[in-house]
């Protein structure tokens, strides 16, 4: 115990259970390492909890000793709602290493750059005629086309509307719904009324499995019918991914692509409607980057992904708003596997290690509350080359997660993020709503609703086509892509 890392003096059984906070733990993961350091420890009853927000120790064990730290804390919640097949939680074994090279290898940038590409553009070009059309239902537009993409690289299937089936795959529980707080085992210190209950967990895992068999289903009677589609599940079923050791029906149904998908469509959606919200708050961050685009692009053309290295203001942009409100603020937690040492404190064996994202990116970059893409100017490598640097100080952002565990949907979702927003600037300009009275609506950066997910709070803003020059652009094209996206339908 002594050489723990320090942390806020405990109380008898409780230790340090009754500091936890209902809301904003973010913060106060903040606050703790204010004031007990950048390395610190909570005592959750008999478990230890070491939080890790500094650069440094997190690249230290995170990376160098990332074998230590690849597994997720045992909870029987979370068995309980995923039956121990959720790729999220599930133990660190040969199942779980299976899934994350078939993942690596379909969702890497040559997959996604390559065949694939067209259909995200296309996608995306969508996108903008919704928002041309119904402007005020952006934010269920950035959600159906999120999911959307989701759908068609996972299962060869679009989402065409926001009411249909695969958008409705969206609605699979969240971890966040049946673990409020349980990733922090506080729930075994409170009253059972206060629980989340085991009915929950069980429930959620009824919904998620029928959501997920139906998907399958759906692709299966496709491919019965000889259409064949360059999806995920599609290449698994015909052999083209070669799994390490088989995985079960159920493993690839509900453990790994179900979990893909609740891992992919509303973070990236989240993480471009925070981009949304500051780019409205900071019109001249939005001035500089229609110069940007312009200048590459002009009006005739739309800009696209393989535009990126002449975009450079436009990474800066996504790296902000993926800094300033990191979709998972808290990240997931993982297990120590063994006793380690940092600094000459002690991370024992069966500790829950947390990363402390929004800690890190409010403590570690300069004016960290003001939002500035300026700060990115230098650093446009992507963030899976900035989440591997061994100049660790340098690093973009923790947004993806850290270590083993990293993200495997990293460059699906940065890509998404990233077309969203260089299209969204490219086409309109976001403004602050009106009142009846011409005064501008109240737009606030901290409403967020914060589970394990921080999503912004419905927010009301303008979004106004720039020029009519733009508008037929953007019709011509969707007139273009229709034919081409009734093919994933
Ligand atoms: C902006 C978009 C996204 C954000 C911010 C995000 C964030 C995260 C974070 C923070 C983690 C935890 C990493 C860790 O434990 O260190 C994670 C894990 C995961 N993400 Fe993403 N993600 C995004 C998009 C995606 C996409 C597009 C997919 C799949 C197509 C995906 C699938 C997953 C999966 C399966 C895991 C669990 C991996 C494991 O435990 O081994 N995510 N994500």
């Amino acid at each position: 115990e002594k050489y723990l890392p320090p942390g806020p003096p405990t109380v008898p059984i409780l230790g340090n259970a009754h500091l936890m906070p209902w809301t904003n733990l973010h913060l106060k993961l903040k606050e703790w390492s204010d004031r007990y350091g950048p390395v610190y420890s909570l005592k959750i009853g008999s478990t230890t909890m070491v939080v890790l927000n500094e650069p440094r120790a997190v690249h230290q064990l995170m990376t160098k000793k990332g074998a230590l730290y690849v597994d997720r804390p045992v909870d029987e919640q979370w068995k309980l709602a995923t039956d121990g097949e959720s790729f999220f939680l599930a133990h660190a074994g040969p199942i779980w290493r299976t899934m994350r090279k078939i993942a690596g290898q379909a969702l890497s940038s040559k997959v996604l750059d390559g065949k694939l590409a067209e259909i995200q553009e296309a996608e995306m070009n969508q996108w903008m005629l919704d928002l041309l059309n119904e402007p005020e239902d952006y934010r269920s537009h950035t959600m159906r086309t999120s999911t959307s993409v989701t759908s068609i690289m996972l299962y060869g299937h679009r989402a065409p509307r926001w009411d249909g089936f695969w958008a409705s795959l969206l609605e699979a529980i969240k971890p966040g719904s049946y673990l409020p707080v349980a990733q922090f085992p506080i729930l075994d210190w409170l009253p059972g009324q206060f629980k989340t209950s085991k009915e929950v967990a069980k429930s959620a895992y009824c919904h998620n499995v029928s959501m997920f068999s139906r998907a399958r289903a759906i692709v299966d009677s496709r491919r019965e019918l000889g259409d064949i589609r360059e999806s995920l599940l599609d290449r698994l079923i015909d052999g083209l991914i070669k799994p390490d050791i088989p995985l079960s029906f159920s493993q690839i149904t509900h453990g790994f692509l179900g979990a893909m998908h609740q891992g992919a469509s509303e973070t990236s959606a989240m993480a471009t409607l925070t981009s949304v919200l500051f780019l409205a708050l900071n019109p001249q961050v939005q001035e500089k980057a229609r110069q940007e685009l312009d200048r590459v692009c002009g009006v005739e053309r739309i800009p696209r992904w393989s535009d990126m290295e002449n975009l450079p203001y436009i990474s800066c942009i996504v790296k902000e708003g993926l800094r300033i409100r990191p979709v998972v603020p808290n990240g997931i937690p993982y297990r120590a596997r063994e006793d380690s040492w940092y600094e000459g404190m002690l991370v024992p064996k069966d500790a829950t290690v947390v990363v402390p994202i929004y800690a890190l990116h409010h403590t570690y970059y300069a004016n960290a509350a003001v939002y500035n893409p300026d700060r990115y100017c230098n650093n446009l490598k992507s963030s899976y080359e900035n989440a591997s640097r061994p100049d660790y100080e340098n690093r973009d952002h923790y947004t993806f997660g850290s270590g083993r565990r990293l993200c495997p949907g990293i460059h699906l979702g940065e890509r998404t993020v990233w077309r969203m927003t260089a299209k969204i600037l490219w086409a309109f300009e976001i403004k602050r709503a009106v009142d009846e009275h011409g005064k501008d609506v109240e737009l606030s950066p901290d409403a967020y609703e914060i589970g394990m997910s921080a999503a912004p709070m419905p927010f009301k803003v303008r979004i106004v086509p720039r020029t009519a020059k733009h508008a037929a652009v953007i019709r011509s094209a969707a007139a273009d892509i229709k034919k081409f996206l009734k093919q994933w339908e």
